[in-house]
């Protein structure tokens, strides 16, 4: 949205932003009051803002360009704006599980994202917090991650990097998905792919270690370095587990054991684990990834959506719903 023109505005001229027709005019870190860090990345900043002129709350991602470049991140940047983008432009009023980019500007030094406030933070302090959740939350939060992973597929993307960190809840408790730094976009879909500038490599091939975050990479990233949406259907599984469980399914002294246990498919279930809820994450930590519960869907993921872990769920209608209270 572009702040409006210092002149006001007409009705007519409402729809287009401004008084006189003139462009929107130019953003700058001047529109808004930058509060408290809510987020640091390796190059990056977030801080919850206020725009000045609407006094509407926003996070703002601040990258720092000379940052970018030496630590070679400039796709990595280009593709998280390339994601946004494609997700601004293709709003599914049924599953807006997405923080939403509103504008981007720069100044000499830095680059500035204007992305929506996920007032209620991560999902993750709300199940530490409680231990672990009951079946209804769940469902409910398992519901509309999967919804927002058939959004995301659906466009040929895949996240590659779905952890409870990345699971926000906006003001009403509902997701909102972020962190969009190590998404692929499958080429399958007719759009340019962000060039890698000399010397620029994907987070394998810097270090021959895996970037990101090891308890939910899936077997196939670590054996073939190859993804596929199933990957994602994979993170999801450990994130049922760990709702359930209060901790996710592959846990050890570090990344390597974690792997190690990955590839072996090396965990267990608690005692008392929900039986249905452990079916479901049986058929999805399955080590084959064309095998995972989903992963012949075509379109939605109905296998998923009609496990009986989900009986009687309404998909089509979740952001309408109260999600249950977290206790
Ligand atoms: N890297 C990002 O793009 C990003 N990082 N954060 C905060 C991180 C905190 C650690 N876990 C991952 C997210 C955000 C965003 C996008 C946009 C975004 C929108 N709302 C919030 N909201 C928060 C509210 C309270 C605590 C933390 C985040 N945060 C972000």
């Amino acid at each position: 949205s572009s702040s409006a023109s210092s002149t006001g505005c007409s009705t007519a001229a409402v729809a287009t932003g401004t008084a006189n027709n003139a462009p929107p005019a130019k953003q700058s870190a001047k529109d808004y009051i930058f509060g408290k860090v809510i987020g640091e990345g390796s190059f990056s900043t977030v801080y919850l803002a206020k725009d000045i002129h609407h006094s509407k709350e926003y996070a703002i991602k601040v990258c720092e360009k000379r940052h970018i470049v030496k630590e070679l991140k400039v796709e990595y940047v280009k593709q998280e704006k390339e994601v946004l983008n494609i997700l601004n432009s293709n709003q599914n009023k049924t599953a807006p599980f997405f923080v939403k980019l509103y504008s981007t500007f720069q100044d000499n030094e830095r680059l500035y994202f204007v992305l929506s406030y996920a007032k209620n933070g991560e999902l993750l302090p709300y199940i530490n917090k409680v231990g672990s959740f009951d079946i209804q939350c769940t469902r409910f939060y398992g519901a509309e991650i999967l919804r927002a992973l058939e959004h995301l597929h659906s466009l040929g993307i895949i996240h590659r990097d779905l952890k409870p960190e990345n699971i926000l809840l906006d003001e009403r408790m509902h997701v909102q998905i972020t962190d969009f730094g190590s998404a692929k976009i499958l080429d399958d879909k007719p759009r340019p792919q962000p060039r890698r500038r000399d010397g620029e490599q994907s987070s394998w091939q810097r270090r021959n270690s895996f970037v990101g975050t090891a308890q939910y990479v899936s077997p196939e990233l670590l054996t073939e370095k190859s993804v596929s949406k199933s990957s994602d259907l994979w993170a999801l599984g450990c994130i049922i587990y760990q709702m359930v469980a209060g901790l996710p399914p592959f846990v050890a002294r570090s990344e390597y054991l974690i792997f190690q246990k990955i590839i072996k498919l090396e965990y267990e279930f608690p005692d008392g684990f929900e039986p249905k809820a452990k079916d479901l994450v049986q058929k999805l930590l399955v080590l084959d990834s064309t095998n995972r519960l989903g992963a012949k869907d075509i379109g939605n993921y109905t296998s998923v959506r009609s496990h009986h872990f989900f009986a009687g769920l309404d998909f089509e209608t979740l952001y309408k719903q109260t999600p249950p209270p977290i206790y």
